[in-house]
């Protein structure tokens, strides 16, 4: 029988312990060792969860014998380095997003992975989701024509006092914590970007806590990816294409619900001047009618599961990019992260107040 991976995580915060708990629905993976900033914060964690090792120094885990790969999912300021510890020391790595706090750490991380020829992707889950892979599908094939205009928001209030790192000007910020999905989306679906605009509302401490970024895409193509840490937005994401629409239902972060309506341009019907009021003018005109037809198109849509936990497919895919003996996902290349913290930065630095 094939061993279980031994996973060491760097990092005891939410979503340390978020990723124990996927794990559980994951035999292919063990946790045998956690690291922190504080030896006996990785020790406290690790007895809560049930894990052997517990170290206050990352060189150490990554060294262990008993760790075959590592996930980083401590501060955004410290994946970077981490991440570059474990290709060090040749460890296949999974990254907490972003990938980093700079395109400069980025494109440093990436370079040594591919020396190294060591496995490091991002933790860009939600790609690997059932929907998302469907929504990708069905536009590269083609029958809802090409892509125009992608609109995806994500966002719902959260308050300081209980996500310290998302609120402190040295890390967080929606524009890195929130757009990262919608920008990496819009450049797998639509391709390079030329242009950058973004306006953001920001607090007193300088932290953006909402933003508005609008991409231009080589192709023409427009995104538009809105994020708040500060107002419940919509939760969707919407794909205008030429003959027909995509959507991927709320929450689009960790969407199972793929929406699709085709318009050939040979549906379009002329207006008949001086024609005859039909049957479908007359169920139109009907208010029941109507809103049976509303009921049926607001229930519409494929359910696309993605199993006991949201997490899950993307952690299958990087067991299996291990075990393949695999460098680089296909799924989430280094280039596409890369490309990803590079329109984040300009966001950030281009940003006009709101
Ligand atoms: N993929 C996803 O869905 C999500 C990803 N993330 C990403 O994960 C990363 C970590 O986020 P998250 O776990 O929410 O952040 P947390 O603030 O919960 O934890 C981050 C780090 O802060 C330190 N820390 C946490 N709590 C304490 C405490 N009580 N006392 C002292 N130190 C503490 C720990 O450092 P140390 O490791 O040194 O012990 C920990 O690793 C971020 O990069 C974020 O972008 C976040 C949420 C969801
Ligand atoms: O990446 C993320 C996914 O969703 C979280 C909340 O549910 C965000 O805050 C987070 O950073």
């Amino acid at each position: 029988m094939t061993q279980p991976i031994r996973l060491g995580i760097a990092g005891t915060g939410r979503m340390a312990a978020r990723m124990l708990r996927a794990l559980k629905h994951d035999p292919d993976v063990t946790v045998t060792a956690i690291a922190s900033g504080d030896g006996a914060r990785a020790r406290w964690f690790a007895d809560q969860c049930g894990v052997a090792e517990a170290t206050g120094n990352l060189t150490d885990m990554v060294q262990n014998e008993q760790v075959d790969a590592v996930y980083v999912a401590g501060r955004t300021r410290d994946h970077a380095a981490a991440a570059l510890q474990s290709v060090k020391a040749r460890k296949p790595v999974l990254v907490e997003k972003p990938l980093a706090l700079t395109a400069d750490q980025a494109r440093t991380l990436a370079e040594a992975a591919r020396e190294s020829d060591c496995l490091v992707m991002e933790n860009l889950w939600c790609l690997a989701l059932p929907a998302y892979l469907a929504l990708r599908d069905q536009l590269a094939g083609g029958a809802y024509g090409s892509p125009v205009h992608l609109h995806f928001d994500f966002g719902y209030p959260v308050q300081p006092e209980n996500h310290a790192s998302l609120f402190d000007p040295d890390d967080g910020g929606v524009i890195l914590d929130r757009a990262v999905y919608g920008v990496a989306l819009a450049l797998n679906l639509l391709g390079p970007v030329t242009d950058v605009d973004c306006n953001a509302q920001r607090n007193d401490r300088g932290v953006d806590v909402m933003a508005d970024l609008r991409l231009h895409h080589q192709s023409g193509a427009v995104s538009h990816v809105a994020v708040a840490l500060n107002a419940l937005m919509s939760n969707t994401a919407s794909l205008a294409c030429t003959h027909g629409h995509l959507g991927l239902g709320a929450p689009v972060v960790g969407a199972e619900v793929l929406t699709a309506s085709q318009m050939l341009p040979a549906a379009e019907t002329e207006a008949r001047p001086g024609a005859q009021v039909g049957l479908t003018d007359r169920i139109r005109a009907w208010p029941r009618a109507r809103k049976i037809k509303r009921k049926r198109d607001m229930s519409a849509g494929r359910f696309l599961g993605y199993g006991a936990d949201p997490y899950l497919p993307v952690l299958t895919h990087f067991v299996e990019l291990i075990r393949g003996g695999q460098r680089e996902s296909g799924l989430i290349p280094l280039d596409l992260s890369v490309s990803t913290l590079e329109i984040l930065q300009q966001a950030r630095g281009r940003t006009v107040e709101g």
